[in-house]
């Protein structure tokens, strides 16, 4: 095992789309008991960091390193077995199947599987609805609904650190709380989280630090306490006209 502090570190990785460069260098360390986020516009390169931490996208350059090791060589479902488990945007999930059958299908790395009853039943219990409703079909269920499901997968997969990708995007704001009482309290299981949102709010209330994101490049780095004036991150990232 490493003395490394850091659960995650990402050093000068780039990343892009055939001729497009999306990230320009990006370099971030999540420490092993962070909560970390990314905020930033749309399109400026926080999905891409994301897919290219998980390797569903190859890096060009740069190195990611986790929990101590070195990450670069490794297939998107080897990082999975190593628990780096990214809940992806949107729903991601398969429209027929029920929750009980999605849970349990998402526990496949042999680390997970041995896990499997232990994690259900902390996932059912984090998130009561789901437990109500085990038999329904993801097609079927809300938006709410979905996004707790889609948490639910990533806890299956027995994480030591999470990355989640806009849990609450078209959330009410009761449903944010919601989720952010249960993201605070995975958080408290000592797992790391990299949270990426664009409710600043909502992100200045969960995170220990907040990276900003503009244009392929981390341009800021505010830390929980530190005064933030909303109205110049609005001004720096949507144009002084407001958003
Ligand atoms: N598969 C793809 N092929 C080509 N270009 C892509 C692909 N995925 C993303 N892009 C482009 O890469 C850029 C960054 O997109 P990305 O999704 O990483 O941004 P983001 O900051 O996560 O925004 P959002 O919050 O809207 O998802 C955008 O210009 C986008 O159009």
């Amino acid at each position: 095992m490493s003395n490394d502090p850091n659960a995650l570190e990402i050093t000068d990785l780039r990343a892009g789309y055939d001729a497009s460069d999306v990230l320009l260098g990006m370099s971030l360390q999540v420490g092993s008991n962070e909560r970390v986020g990314l905020f930033g516009p749309n399109g400026h390169g926080k999905t891409t960091l994301l897919n290219t931490i998980s390797r569903v996208i190859r890096p060009r350059a740069g190195s990611v390193r986790f929990m101590g090791d070195t990450i670069d060589a490794l297939a998107p479902h080897k990082i999975v077995a190593r628990g780096l488990i990214q809940v992806p945007q949107g729903n991601r999930l398969f429209p027929d199947m029920q929750i009980m059958e999605t849970l349990e299908l998402a526990a496949f790395t042999p680390h997970a599987r041995k896990e499997l009853k232990a994690n259900l039943d902390y996932v059912l219990e984090l998130f009561p609805r789901l437990a109500e409703r085990r038999q329904q079909q993801c097609k079927t269920l809300s938006g709410g609904e979905r996004q707790m499901l889609s948490i639910g997968v990533g806890l299956m997969c027995a994480p030591r650190m999470l990355m989640l990708d806009e849990p609450t995007l078209g959330l009410s704001p009761k449903l944010k709380d919601e989720l952010a009482q249960a993201i605070a309290e995975i958080s408290a299981r000592g797992i790391p989280l990299l949270l990426v949102e664009q409710d600043i709010a909502f992100i200045l209330s969960l995170v220990d630090r907040m990276y900003l994101v503009d244009h392929g490049e981390i341009t800021r780095e505010i830390r929980r306490g530190t005064e933030v004036d909303h109205q110049e991150i609005m001004d720096m990232y949507f144009g002084s006209g407001g958003a």
